[in-house]
Parts: structure tokens; C-alpha cells; sequence
């Protein structure tokens, strides 16, 4: 495995040649500079021989036909093993599902980004692939975050790319954390990254950035960078921004990032997530509408059960429709503008 990395410098082909493990863990050293850990298929860090504050998670393919920032994140890491840039922070890359990768498919068995803080082992002996790497993922991320001295700023961006268009083509969930304030510093950097739109969540979620974010106090998002296309068809232009911007953090360079002010950006609040109950939930828009349509207070937005479910605020945006979903499992986001939020 250790040859066959150093040959190729292409973590991306050795983890989906491997989808499931890749034996023992190795590690190797780059020049003087940097150690680098092998922890699992799909699971790679660079240590820096003298690291700078951050300690810094960038994960990719929790849904398998997500590719855009798959091969961004291969991107980063070519590099760093090429040595054409050089890490300076502690830097953990995490392909998340390689098997559904290799599927071309979203999931093998179960949304993984539904199965974090725990929720993989419940109910106890449901045993599916998402549910095995899950626990596994949030043992790296354990492990990371506690393998350096307390008080380093934790980073984590779970990278996506969304099923639909969008009115703001990228955009980043920032996960619930009441008692703490919104990060100014973090909403300047994803809008330098080509991110111009946050939306607030209002509840705790069981996605990989809200564990982060919960257990470990990580400045954490889920980053939606596009549209999903499949693996090669992706427009990397698209991406310049955030691929500048991440290579920037992990090697510190000067973010010169532009202080916060809320007319830069686009900020939603998540005023409620609709889930589903019943097998025939379905929508009244068409399968098309892109990302962030508002509709009007008592619009019907859908239909379940004999029930109507309608706008209930002046307007509503909505994220992420999909009414095939299983019961129990979020069927939308709505959201309304974000007014004055606690950003500092
Ligand atoms: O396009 C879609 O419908 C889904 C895109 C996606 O995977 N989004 C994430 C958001 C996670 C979060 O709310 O933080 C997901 O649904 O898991
Ligand atoms: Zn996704």
C-alpha cells in the first residue's frame, strides 16, 4: 500500500481500489517537514513537523455521487504528498464512503449524514455499511482532535454538493450551538471560498458537522460547493476559490480574509425542517424548483396523509426537497432571513 501511494501520490485511486480497509495503518515522512499517517482507507493526515494553531478536518464523499469535492479534496492531498505545497497546520482528509463512491450512488443502505453523535448504533445490531464507517469516521475525528494540545482552533468543512440547483449556487449549513456565538472570522472565509450564503440551523442534527461542532467545539459546517455531477464531469473552475482557499488555510498562508459585514453575504435562518410521516408525502412544486424558492405564507407546500402543509411564516425559502426519503427523515428546510444573528 505504502509503494503503491508514493508511486501514484493518488490517495483517491488507492482508497477506492480499497474500499473497505486497507490493512494496517503506515505512515511516512515528506522531506523534514512533515509526517504523514495512512489510519484507514479513505483516512490520511499530515502531521507538520512544527504546526501552527489549527487543527483542521476536510472531509469529502459522505454521499457517494457528491464528486466535485472529492476530487477537490485528491487535489490537495496530490499535492501535499508531491510537495508541491507544504501543510503547516495539522490537516486530517476523510473520503467518507468509498463503497458508495465506487457505487456512483449517494448511499449503499442508509444516509450517512443521518447516523453521527451516535446515531450509527441505534437501534443496537443494525448493521449496515454507512452505519460500520460512521463509528469509524467519528473515531478519526476523536483522534485527531485529541492528538494535540488543548486549546487549538478546530476546523472541520464537510464538503457536498447538492441534488438541485441553486439560487446561491454555494452555501454552508451552520450547525446549531446555542450559547455560542457565530464565528465572523469563519462567514468571511467561506464567502472568500466562493461560499456567499450561510443558513442557521435551529436544532441539533445528527450530520457529521454538527458532531464536530457539539463534541469537539470545531468551527464546523456542511459546505454545499455546486450542483452533484458525476466523477470527471465536474467544472473545476467552479471551485478555484475554495480549492485557493483551503490550500491557503492548511499551508498558512495569509487568509486576508474582509471583516464581516452582513450585506457581503446571504443569511438564513432555519425556521423548521419538515419530516415525513407518511408513505405518500409528496410536494406540490415541480421536481425542478432550485434551492432557496421562497413561497408565500399559506401556499401548500405539500401534502401528507390527508394533510395540507403550508407556508406558515410571511415567506419561506426551501432546501433540500426530497420527499423520497424514509419516514422519520427530514423532507425539507425552510427558511426565513436572518435578522441581526450574534456573529462575532
Ligand atoms: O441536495 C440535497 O438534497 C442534499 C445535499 C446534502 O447532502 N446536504 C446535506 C446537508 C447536511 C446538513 O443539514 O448539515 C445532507 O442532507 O446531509
Ligand atoms: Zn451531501
Amino acid at each position: 500500500m505504502l509503494q503503491a501511494l508514493l508511486d501514484s501520490k493518488d490517495f483517491l485511486a488507492l482508497t477506492l481500489a480499497n474500499p473497505e480497509t486497507l490493512g494496517d495503518e503506515f505512515s511516512f515522512t515528506l522531506g523534514e517537514h512533515t509526517r504523514v499517517e495512512v489510519w484507514d482507507t479513505g483516512v490520511i493526515v499530515f502531521e507538520p513537523a512544527q504546526a501552527q494553531g489549527k487543527d483542521v478536518i476536510l472531509s469529502c464523499g459522505v454521499h457517494g455521487n457528491e464528486t466535485a469535492p472529492i476530487e477537490l479534496c485528491n487535489t490537495l492531498i496530490k499535492q501535499l504528498l508531491q510537495q508541491k505545497i507544504i501543510a503547516k497546520q495539522r490537516t486530517l482528509f476523510l473520503i467518507g464512503n468509498p463503497l458508495a463512491i465506487n457505487n456512483g450512488t449517494r448511499i449503499i443502505d442508509e444516509n450517512m449524514n443521518r447516523l453521527f453523535s451516535g446515531e450509527h448504533s441505534s437501534p443496537p445490531g443494525l448493521v449496515n455499511p454507512e452505519r460500520v464507517r460512521a463509528k469509524k469516521l467519528e473515531a478519526y475525528v476523536d483522534r485527531f482532535f485529541k492528538g494535540a494540545a488543548a486549546g487549538r482552533q478546530r476546523i472541520h468543512y464537510d464538503l457536498h454538493t447538492a441534488m438541485r440547483a441553486s439560487k446561491h449556487e454555494k452555501f454552508a449549513i451552520y450547525p446549531y450551538r446555542p450559547g455560542r456565538a457565530y464565528s465572523a472570522e469563519q462567514i468571511m472565509f467561506l464567502a472568500a471560498s466562493g461560499v456567499d450564503t450561510v443558513l442557521f440551523h435551529h436544532e441539533p442534527t445528527t450530520t457529521f458537522s454538527y458532531f464536530s461542532s457539539e463534541q469537539y467545539g470545531a468551527d464546523a459546517f456542511t459546505i454545499e460547493l455546486g450542483k452533484v455531477y458525476p466523477m470527471g464531469q465536474n467544472d473545476m473552475t467552479r471551485f478555484i476559490a475554495a480549492q485557493e482557499m483551503f490550500m491557503r488555510l492548511i499551508t498558512d498562508k495569509p487568509l486576508a480574509l474582509e471583516p464581516f459585514s452582513a450585506d457581503k453575504v446571504n443569511l438564513y435562518q432555519v425556521c423548521r425542517v419538515i419530516n415525513k410521516h407518511f408513505d405518500d408525502f409528496e410536494f406540490t412544486f415541480a421536481t425542478d424548483v432550485e434551492n432557496f424558492r421562497s413561497f408565500p405564507k399559506g401556499f401548500v407546500l405539500a401534502r401528507e396523509g390527508g394533510q395540507e402543509i403550508k407556508v406558515e411564516q410571511e415567506f419561506e425559502a426551501i432546501v433540500f426537497p426530497n420527499a423520497k426519503v424514509p419516514i422519520g427523515n427530514r423532507t425539507v428546510i425552510c427558511l426565513i432571513p436572518s435578522v441581526a444573528p450574534d456573529v462575532r
